[in-house]
């Protein structure tokens, strides 16, 4: 099973696989100083199967990046780390990976591990492991270090795997003859009817490609903050004044002006109400009652609750432990006069909307809306509410489709059921394209399917056809119809909400000028053994829940097929069974991805 596996650096990468105990950092270790000693800088990018840590308990940068870190940096003046908590389902990508890496400073970048990567490797190999060769199973091998008595065939760059300097010679050739190569996979040319039926990618690698491909919209307009709920924010909203406007008090109680050693008691010289304030400065001695939100007086630097306190006539004291500042919110303590309070790109829901009415803003300005067209295609699709006819189903995809593409505060373009006509579709499409920055279609994607649908595509645009290493939601076409991206979703309705998932909402999320638009997965316990085939993507349909050890816990929904939308309807997440996992057993953690803020 291989992947596929483009460079991205302007610097050769170069892997070495060999099953485990043939001796890979062994070797390594005695490579890097011979290199070295040669003038050869490198760096090595290493596989990790688990949940590895290379920081130290206690230390500084331990306790900040528990505390909640996402990144830490570390550096002195000898040299710097970088740790980065990445719970990604599957493999960590190398192409991000090698992005890392400052590439002006190595001339080559050697991988350990990452095996199953279509990426230029030495294979080790020492026949007295009686291991198989990995050279018959992968085209990309370049050379096989071994022993004496081990036969390889005659078109392989054979290498003696106890001969370092060999090896480095090798390493300096293969330095020398590499030509950087273009990188993310090219959409297939608008030539003829030949489309890219074969190409497999992993759901990381899909979704890099089609990322690569969406240019964010820079249009804007002005809205009234009644209608900013999904938008996304075009400009920095700069808070005007502080919040709180004054300090005020946080609990209902009596303001003054705490003294050390403490007062026993003292008097109170007057009522502060919220939206009112004391005019005068409070002496030592003296208190103001003052409710929630009133401003605290001059003089004043202290509150103590009215449950902690005893009024006797026009004198006041205080039981319990007083601390200096206590139940007081300085003014500009939550934003400050002219920071920015909401950063552009954020998509406004309640929170942000109230935050921005609290700085008094009336409208600000949002990013253009994308406009979505949604169709979909085949004969025995029928519209729904009118009579179904024989052998025909109804249309639920183009429901589910709108529905998703509503809720990223997308304007949708209903294009209706195209029917098998490759004119009609060419024509709709083509209008889809002017009207619309994406066009979504269901159905007619995989290879027995009526064919108009694909010559239709290849008439108007160029659209690749992909296999993607998951399940549900397997084929994909992605391309572009003149400025506007395609996306020919499968026609199972479970694998259209996947691969709407998966795809398409990131590729909204970017296009919508959002720059958070990862995918928030959360670990849970598995309660349930789930099965999936090492080097896929599974997303199971399940049902989360908070279970008595505090714990998220997970299991399914029951039957699987990719036609069953109850599957969707009874679930609350997708369980990501990632590439490197053939089965999870209850009491395994994995990652879901919860409904909430899509369905
Ligand atoms: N020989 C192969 N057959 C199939 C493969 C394959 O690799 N080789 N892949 C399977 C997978 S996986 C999927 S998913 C489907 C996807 O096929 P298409 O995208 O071509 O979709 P259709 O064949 O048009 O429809 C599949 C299924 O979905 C129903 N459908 C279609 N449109 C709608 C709609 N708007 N609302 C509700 N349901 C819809 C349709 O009736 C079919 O039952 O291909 C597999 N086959
Ligand atoms: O996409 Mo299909 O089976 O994976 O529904």
């Amino acid at each position: 099973m291989s992947i596929p596996f483009t460079n991205p650096l302007s610097i050769p990468v170069l892997g070495f696989c060999a099953y485990s105990g043939t001796g890979k950092t062994t070797l390594l270790k005695k490579l890097i100083p011979e290199l070295n000693s040669r003038g050869v800088k490198l760096a090595v990018v290493k596989h990790a199967h688990h949940n590895f840590d290379v920081d130290i308990p206690g230390k500084d940068s331990f306790e900040m990046r528990k505390a909640g870190a996402r990144q830490m940096l570390v550096a002195s003046h000898v040299r710097w780390a970088l740790m980065t908590e990445n719970a990604v389902e599957g493999d960590p990508q190398l192409p991000h990976l090698l992005q890392q890496i400052e590439q002006d400073k190595v001339d080559i970048v050697l991988v350990e591990g990452f095996k199953k990567l279509e990426l230029p490797k030495i294979e080790l190999h020492r026949a007295a492991h009686g291991k198989p060769f990995i050279h018959t199973q992968d085209d990309n091998i370049q050379a096989i270090a071994c022993c004496d008595d081990t036969q390889v065939p005659s078109e392989l760059h054979r290498l003696d795997i106890n001969n370092v300097a060999q090896i480095a010679d090798f390493v300096i050739e293969y330095i020398g003859k590499w030509q950087a190569s273009p990188a993310p996979v090219p959409l297939a040319a608008s030539s003829g009817c030949e489309f890219e039926m074969s190409k497999t990618l992993s759901v990381g690698q899909g979704i890099d490609n089609i990322l690569s491909f969406v240019k964010p919209i820079t249009d804007t307009e002005q809205l009234v903050l009644d209608d900013l709920s999904g938008r996304v924010l075009a400009e920095d909203a700069i808070s005007p004044v502080d919040v709180p406007l004054n300090t005020n008090s946080a609990m209902d109680g009596y303001a003054f002006k705490l003294s050390e050693p403490r007062l026993e008691r003292y008097t109170v010289v007057a009522d502060v109400m919220a939206g009112h304030q004391y005019k005068g400065t409070l002496q030592d001695g003296e208190a103001v009652r003052i409710m929630t939100g009133a401003p605290v007086p001059a003089g004043a630097d202290t509150i103590q609750a009215k449950e902690l306190a005893n009024e006797q006539g026009s004198e006041v004291s205080f039981q319990g432990e007083i601390v200096l500042g206590q139940h007081v919110r300085l003014a500009g303590e939550d934003i400050a006069k002219g920071k920015t309070a909401l950063a552009a790109h954020k998509r406004m829901q309640a929170s942000e909307q109230g935050m921005l009415a609290s700085l008094g803003f009336g409208q600000l300005p949002v990013f253009r809306r994308p406009k979505v067209a949604v169709f979909s295609t085949g004969d025995e699709v029928c519209q729904p509410g009118e009579p179904l006819k024989q052998n025909c189903i109804y249309d639920s995809n183009r429901f589910t489709i709108k529905s998703m593409v509503r809720k990223l505060g997308c304007e949708v373009i209903d294009l209706g059921i195209i029917h098998d006509s490759e004119d009609a579709l060419a024509e709709a499409l083509k209008q889809a394209a002017v009207d619309a920055d994406v066009v979504i279609s269901s159905g007619g994607v995989s290879v027995g399917d009526a064919d108009f649908i694909k010559l239709a595509l290849d008439r108007v645009g160029q659209i690749n056809f992909w296999r993607i290493n998951m399940r549900p939601g397997r084929p994909l076409a992605f391309g572009q119809i003149g400025d506007s991206l395609f996306f020919g979703l499968p026609g199972n309705p479970v694998a259209v909400m996947v691969s709407f998932i998966q795809f398409v909402q990131p590729a909204l999320r970017k296009l919508a000028g959002e720059t958070n638009w990862q995918p928030s997965l959360v670990p849970a316990v598995a309660d349930c053994k789930m099965r999936s085939r090492e080097g896929r993507t599974e997303f199971i349909r399940g049902v989360y829940h908070l279970a008595q050890d505090g714990k998220l816990h997970v299991t399914t929904t029951g039957a699987q097929g990719s036609g069953m939308l109850s599957s969707m309807v009874k679930g609350n997440c997708l369980i990501i069974i990632g590439e490197q996992d053939d089965q999870l057993n209850p009491g395994d953690t994995v990652y879901i991805q919860p409904f909430a803020d899509l369905l």
